[in-house]
């Protein structure tokens, strides 16, 4: 078996294939067709389904189902594509693979920056390495293409992705990447429009980063209408996440440090990080998670004793 993670490329398969339209389904069906799911809505309750995100404490509020498409969204350098990339390694630990397509950052450095936190410190060896990648078989994917790239490309990548691989959930970083530009508004509402009919049809959830315009500073966590370009983009996703870095925190203990001065425990026991969901269009919750940084692993844990989980692990 290959050591290394399975990496898509555009001439590793035959795009055409996937391009082509499938014969058009029949969409009207009889209210009969939803029995089962609609009894089992109810038998289940309010019970929440969907893969979840590494901290328990979001569990019953915030999870990602096939047929959906949430948003990843923030300022740039505020973590988006790190937090994820965690959020993604739950994902595969829970028996559903993932696909991040990056057109920011190359395989191998996506990879580098997982293995530190699956390792749970900075210098992970080749004995980690060789076990993270062991772990990695079957269960991640990465599309790798750098800088722009059509649309027409990403529809045929996820079809490949879900119809051959049987992969759960796809990532595009970023959707700047497969637009014309800032104001194609119509370009940005076609292709979240394109994103949302396969994830229904294919039963994936896909997860599109996507950056937000310049605030008057890092300080405010930016909301949903603070997304670049078109108001269409947030409208038409199921879940929108903000990931703010509390830029100000890392400011005043630099400052204080180098005046040799303790940091307080207010200062030191505040999030390094938020995670907020204000839009859930199929639960009910939508709030804030705070969030705080272990720097030697890159890992985001779920309180101030700021102690890496065993990504690798915890949901074995
Ligand atoms: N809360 C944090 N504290 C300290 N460093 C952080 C924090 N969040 C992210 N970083 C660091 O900031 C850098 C940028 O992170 P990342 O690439 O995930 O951001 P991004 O939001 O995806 O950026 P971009 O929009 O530019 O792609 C990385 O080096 C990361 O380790």
């Amino acid at each position: 078996m290959s050591k290394v993670a399975p990496i898509i490329t555009p001439d590793s398969f035959d795009f055409r294939q996937y391009m082509a339209e499938t014969e058009p389904q029949a969409k009207v069906l009889g209210a009969e067709t939803w029995r089962d799911s609609l009894i089992d809505a109810v038998k289940n309750g309010t019970t929440v389904t969907g893969a979840r995100l590494p901290w328990a404490k979001t569990h019953d509020h915030i999870r990602f189902r096939g047929g959906e498409v949430s948003l990843w969204q923030g300022i740039n350098g505020h973590g988006k594509s790190q937090m994820l990339g965690q959020a993604c390694m739950g994902f595969a630990g829970q028996g559903e693979p993932v696909c991040i397509a990056s057109f920011e950052m190359k395989p191998v450095s996506t990879l580098k920056r997982m293995l530190r936190q699956a390792a749970m410190n900075d210098q992970p060896g080749e004995t980690m390495a060789a076990r993270f990648m062991d772990w990695l078989q079957g269960k991640f994917w990465l599309y790798d293409q750098l800088g722009t790239v059509r649309p027409e490309m990403i529809y045929a990548v996820i079809r490949y992705c879900a119809d051959k691989l049987k992969i759960k959930h796809i990532v595009i970083d970023s959707l700047m990447k497969c637009v014309r530009g800032e104001d194609d508004y119509n370009g940005q509402k076609d292709f979240v429009d394109m994103l949302t009919g396969l994830a229904r049809d294919l039963d994936v959830h896909i997860h599109l980063v996507h950056h937000v315009r310049k605030g008057e500073n890092e300080e405010k966590v930016p909301g949903k209408f603070d997304a670049k370009g078109s108001g269409a983009i947030s409208d038409q996703v199921d879940q929108v996440l903000t990931v703010w870095r509390n830029k100000k925190k890392e400011k005043t203990i630099a400052s204080l440090l180098r005046k040799n001065q303790p940091v307080d425990d207010e200062t030191r026991s505040s999030p390094d990080a938020m995670l907020v969901v204000d839009k859930n269009r199929h639960g009910e919750w939508e709030g804030s998670v705070a969030l705080w940084y272990h720097p030697q692993s890159l890992q985001y844990t779920p309180d101030n004793r700021c102690a890496p989980l065993d990504m690798l692990g915890v949901y074995r």
